[in-house]
């Protein structure tokens, strides 16, 4: 039987190809972006890898002993190279949470608790996918252009790095084990999950790019 996750890749291929052509991404990858835009993506990102981790734990307690250990473990995996670079910028805690989280982020810290409260565990485990597989995907296809501010580089490398694509493979291997514990439909779920978490990623470069607000 075919893995579910290759029944995913047309959807992460479309948005990386995407991603690519954001103009954030195009500004990450040439030197242009200004500080202040990375700035504001940091701080938002700050708040969706909260969310993030903080959902990693939920969905864990819910799952085999090994595989909890493993999503519990993954959860984590971010802090270290962000907390460096929000080190680098002077980006304080205080800040970082003073901050209020943007429509966009919001919508999308919102849409994979409600696939964790309505549909479950496989569904809300494939939402989750797509913040690994879009950044490994779009790292390596970046990472041999040089941006020329090291800062930005530095975030490109953090994603190339060889834990961050073990951390892709045990995801996808995760996704893959909760698919063949439900029926069709179950997957059908889990493909509309992922897809909709696809969606959120791609408008979080422009939400970045525009600084976007409430109003
Ligand atoms: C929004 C978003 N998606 C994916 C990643 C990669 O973990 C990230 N840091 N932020």
């Amino acid at each position: 039987m075919t893995l579910f996750t290759t029944s995913l890749t047309a959807t992460i291929n479309q948005t990386t190809e995407a991603s690519a052509q954001a103009p954030f991404i195009k500004q990450l990858s040439s030197g242009e972006l200004p500080l202040a835009t990375f700035r504001y993506y940091l701080i938002q990102d700050n708040h969706y890898l909260t969310a993030f981790n903080r959902l990693h734990q939920k969905i864990a307690a819910r799952l085999p002993a090994n595989e909890a250990v493993i999503l519990s473990r993954l959860g984590e995996g971010e802090d270290t190279a962000r907390q460096r670079m929000h080190k680098e910028i002077g980006l304080s805690t205080q800040e970082l949470c003073e901050t209020p989280v943007a429509p966009n982020a919001y919508s999308y810290i919102t849409h994979m608790y409600y696939q964790l409260g309505r549909y479950g565990t496989a569904a809300a485990t494939a939402g989750l996918l797509p913040c690994y597989w879009l950044y490994s995907e779009l790292a390596q296809r970046l990472a041999v252009k040089h941006s020329p501010v090291p800062l930005y580089q530095e975030f490109f490398d953090s994603y190339t790095a060889a834990d961050f694509t073990a951390s892709t493979e045990q995801m996808k291997a995760i996704v893959n084990q909760q698919a063949a514990g439900v029926d069709q439909s179950g997957r059908q779920l889990m493909t509309r999950a992922f897809q909709i978490s696809c969606y959120y990623e791609e408008q979080f470069w422009q939400m970045a790019f525009d600084q976007q607000g409430w109003r």
